[in-house]
């Protein structure tokens, strides 16, 4: 079984996705972590995330670099939305993540195009969104518990640009595919939001089996 989980910066898919991968066995791939990999490899060898080559020159980055706790930073994000938007680079990584979806036994990945590029055949896709005000909360929480001094009104500035640049680009750009089931966690305790989620993929299961297709 395959599960995409798709939503913007800080929506709460990470933690869907983990939680619904410990629910349902299955193995998980956080794919923002790529980009972020890629950016943090621009950046480390003082290139231009802006240009094509120096991005595409960046994917070559080794597996133990995504372990590496510094990918998860803001500013490494912010590079890393400007890199995702290179036409090469999501080609460099897209065997990588297709190849992980496509495993024995299903998987559950999260990112912004799963459910429409890298597994557009996933049995169950959720688009996981909140408003952009509860998501810089919930990000500038988790960045001052990691002892990163930034402001409120920063990291919404940073995530509304992010959102932005996501949506607006030609390559993939961030959408709920039209078969996707819309999760907003905007109001629900993470609890409340992962069992929604178990339900929404129970009940898209059981409906997929009535009709054969399961
Ligand atoms: N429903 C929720 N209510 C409150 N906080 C949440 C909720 N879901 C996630 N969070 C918290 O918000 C932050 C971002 O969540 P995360 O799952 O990493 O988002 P994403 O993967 O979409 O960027 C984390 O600190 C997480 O613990
Ligand atoms: N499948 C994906 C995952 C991430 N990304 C890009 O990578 C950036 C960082 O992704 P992330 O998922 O780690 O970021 P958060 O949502 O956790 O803040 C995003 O802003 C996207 O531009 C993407 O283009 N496609």
């Amino acid at each position: 079984m395959i599960i995409a989980v798709d939503g913007p910066a800080a929506s709460g898919k990470g933690t869907i996705a983990r939680a619904l991968a410990r629910h349902y066995g299955l193995p998980h791939l956080d794919t923002g972590l790529l980009y972020r990999a890629v950016a943090a490899t621009v950046l480390r060898e003082e290139l231009d995330p802006e240009k094509e080559a120096d991005a595409v020159a960046s994917c070559g980055f080794p597996d133990s670099l995504l372990d590496d706790p510094q990918l998860r930073t803001d500013d490494i994000g912010k590079v890393a939305s400007v890199v995702s938007a290179h036409p090469l680079v999501r080609a460099a990584l897209l065997q990588r993540q297709r190849r992980f979806a496509q495993q024995p036994g299903g998987a559950v990945l999260d990112g912004r195009d799963i459910g429409t590029v890298i597994a557009p055949d996933a049995d169950v896709k959720l688009f996981v969104k909140a408003t952009p005000t509860i998501r810089a909360q919930r990000r500038h929480a988790e960045l001052r518990k990691a002892g990163q001094n930034v402001s409120l009104d920063r990291v919404l500035a940073d995530i509304r640009a992010r959102d932005d640049r996501d949506a607006r680009r030609t390559q993939a750009p961030l959408r709920q595919a039209d078969d996707a089931l819309a999760l907003d966690t905007s109001f629900l305790s993470i609890e409340a939001a992962v069992q929604r989620a178990i339900s929404l993929v129970d009940t898209r299961l059981a409906a997929a089996s009535a009709t054969g297709r399961g």
